[in-house]
C-alpha cells in the first residue's frame, strides 16, 4: 500500500537542500541493500537547485556514484548540448562533477542523435534502453518530478493525448510549454517507481499544488509511487493546500 506524505519547508533554498539530503540518503540505503541505485531525474528550475545542492553536500561522498543508474523522466527534444535540454542542465549542475559510470547515465536521445528529428523513434530507443536489462522497466528507487503551473509532470500535460499513453515512453508533439517536441516516460512507468517525489517551489505553483492534493484530475495528482509518494514543497507552493 502506497503512502503519501507532504513535507513543507520555509523556502526554495531549504527545499533544494532538504531534497538533496533525502536523495543522498535514499541512494546510500539502496546501495547498502542491493549494491546499486536507480534514480530518475527531472528538469525545471527547482530540479536544477536540487542538483546543485547535491553537489554542495559533503554527504554526497557517501554515495558510490559509479553504481548509480540515472534516467530522465522527460526531455526537450533538441540538439545535444542545447541549454534547454534537461540533460544539459543536470550535467552543468551536478553530473559533470561526479565519478559516474557513463554507461549508467541514460540520457534521452537528442534531435541530432541517431534518430535525427524523429521523436517517435527516439522515444522507442529510450524505451529499449530502459528495458535493456530484461523485458521490464528496472526497479526505479526514486523518480523526481517538477510540477508545472498547469499541473504537468515530466512532459505529460493536462488535456494532451500523451496523458493516455500506455507504453514505456512517448513522443510529445504540440507541447503547450516550449519547446513543442519532447520525449517522456508515460504515467504507468512513473507509477511503477518505488518512490515518486513531487517537488514545487514558489507562489506560482500554489493553485495547482492545492488542486492536485485535493484530487483534481491533473497529471500531478496521478503521479503516485508504488511504495511512496512524497510531495516536497516550500511554504509559498503549499499556501493553498
Ligand atoms: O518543461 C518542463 O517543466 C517541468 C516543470 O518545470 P518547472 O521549472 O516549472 O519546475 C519539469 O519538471 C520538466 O522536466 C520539464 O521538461
Amino acid at each position: 500500500m502506497s503512502e503519501t506524505t507532504v513535507v513543507v519547508v520555509p523556502d526554495a533554498d531549504v527545499l533544494a537542500s532538504s531534497v538533496a539530503a533525502r536523495l543522498v540518503t535514499r541512494i546510500v540505503d539502496a546501495q547498502a541493500e542491493r549494491g546499486t541505485a536507480a534514480v530518475v531525474l527531472t528538469g525545471g528550475q527547482i530540479a536544477a537547485k536540487v542538483l546543485a545542492a547535491v553537489a554542495e553536500t559533503p554527504a554526497a561522498r557517501a554515495v558510490d556514484w559509479s553504481r548509480v543508474d540515472l534516467y530522465w523522466g522527460d526531455e526537450r527534444f533538441l540538439p545535444a548540448g542545447d541549454p534547454e535540454r534537461n540533460e544539459t542542465q543536470a550535467r552543468a549542475a551536478l553530473l559533470d562533477q561526479l565519478p559516474l559510470d557513463p554507461r549508467r547515465v541514460h540520457a534521452m536521445p537528442a534531435s541530432d542523435g541517431p534518430d535525427g528529428d524523429d521523436a517517435e523513434a527516439a522515444a522507442r530507443r529510450y524505451a529499449a534502453e530502459l528495458t535493456s536489462g530484461g523485458s521490464a522497466v528496472p526497479r526505479l528507487d526514486v523518480l523526481m518530478l517538477g510540477v508545472g503551473e498547469d499541473g504537468h509532470v515530466a512532459s505529460i500535460f493536462p488535456g494532451h493525448p500523451v496523458r493516455d499513453a500506455t507504453g514505456i515512453t512517448a513522443a510529445v508533439h504540440d507541447s503547450p510549454k516550449p519547446p513543442p517536441v519532447r520525449v517522456t516516460l508515460t504515467m504507468p512507468v512513473i507509477r511503477g517507481a518505488d518512490e515518486v517525489w513531487l517537488i514545487a517551489a514558489g507562489d506560482g505553483k500554489a493553485d495547482v499544488v492545492g488542486a492536485a492534493l485535493s484530487g483534481a484530475d491533473l497529471p500531478a495528482a496521478h503521479a503516485t509511487g508504488g511504495r511512496r509518494t512524497l510531495w516536497m514543497l516550500d511554504e509559498a507552493a503549499a499556501a493553498k493546500r
